[in-house]
């Protein structure tokens, strides 16, 4: 059974018809990238499977359960399998990072544990600086340290790396996939990083004028449409249809 199904997803803000009827499915284990153009409803899409956001039509499934008719109490249970990772510039400023662990410790559970999450996100040498002096990069790296602490069976992250140096999103990727091989879990996120998407995702979901297009591995994406990078074929992707306008 797949951790995520999604079918027919149709959202508007007031006229403006945002996603017209996607389709998507995610399995254990895959780290899976939502690429398109800003504005094309990355977040969106992301949020209503973070059941942040209300849908107009359509089917969301999480973990074999249909969002669209849990009660508020189903609501809460299913989100103790998910974590999320939204731009974490506002949060919690003043609390160190060691604190900002025991924290989120005491949210999840005996479960997480702290101590793990220090050794495998290497956070030693920052354990004792407040939150808001950390650079950007440490304050990303911090925000999956947590959402991973909780060994969540779902992880959604709206853009985890932008804006960060080359070596410090390789160093946050080489945690999420290691994490996610360890746990078998299911990523999903957004990026703007074509790079990325080819180097470290095991599936592709392109939406663009509110519809979806899945591919089951960027490589298969490359032999299927004769592009020699995902980078190409977004180019070529948007600028087509635009092209007919
Ligand atoms: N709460 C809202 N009310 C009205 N319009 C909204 C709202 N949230 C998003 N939108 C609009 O819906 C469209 C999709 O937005 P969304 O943030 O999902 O796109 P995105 O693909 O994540 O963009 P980006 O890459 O720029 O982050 C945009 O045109 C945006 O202006």
């Amino acid at each position: 059974m797949p951790n995520i199904i999604v079918k027919g997803l149709k959202k508007a803000y007031g006229n403006k018809q945002v996603l017209k009827g996607l389709d998507f499915t995610a399995e254990q284990g895959e780290v899976i990238a939502v690429i398109g153009k800003n504005g094309a409803g990355k977040s969106t899409f992301l949020e209503t499977l973070m059941m942040i956001r209300d849908f107009d039509e359509g089917t969301v499934n999480l973990f074999g359960k249909d969002v669209g008719s849990l009660g508020a109490k189903g609501v809460r249970e299913l989100k103790k399998d998910l974590s999320i990772v939204l731009q974490p510039t506002n949060f919690y400023k003043n609390l160190r990072v060691k604190e900002l662990l025991e924290l989120f410790r005491s949210y999840y559970g005996k479960s997480a544990d702290v101590k793990a999450t220090i050794r495998d996100f290497e956070l030693q040498e920052h354990l004792k600086t407040p939150f808001d002096k950390l650079s950007g990069g440490w304050k990303q790296r911090v925000a999956l340290a947590i959402a991973f602490m909780s060994s969540p069976k779902l992880v959604i992250l709206d853009e985890p790396t932008t804006g960060l140096d080359p070596y410090m999103r390789d160093v946050l990727w080489k945690n999420i996939i290691r994490h996610n091989k360890e746990h078998n879990g299911t990523i999903l996120l957004s990026t703007h990083y074509m790079d990325e998407v080819e180097r470290y995702c095991d599936k592709v979901m392109l939406i663009h004028e509110g519809q979806s297009n899945v591919f089951d591995t960027p490589a298969n994406l490359l032999a299927k449409t004769g592009h020699t990078s995902i980078n190409d074929f977004y180019l070529d992707r948007i600028g087509e249809k635009e092209a007919v306008r």
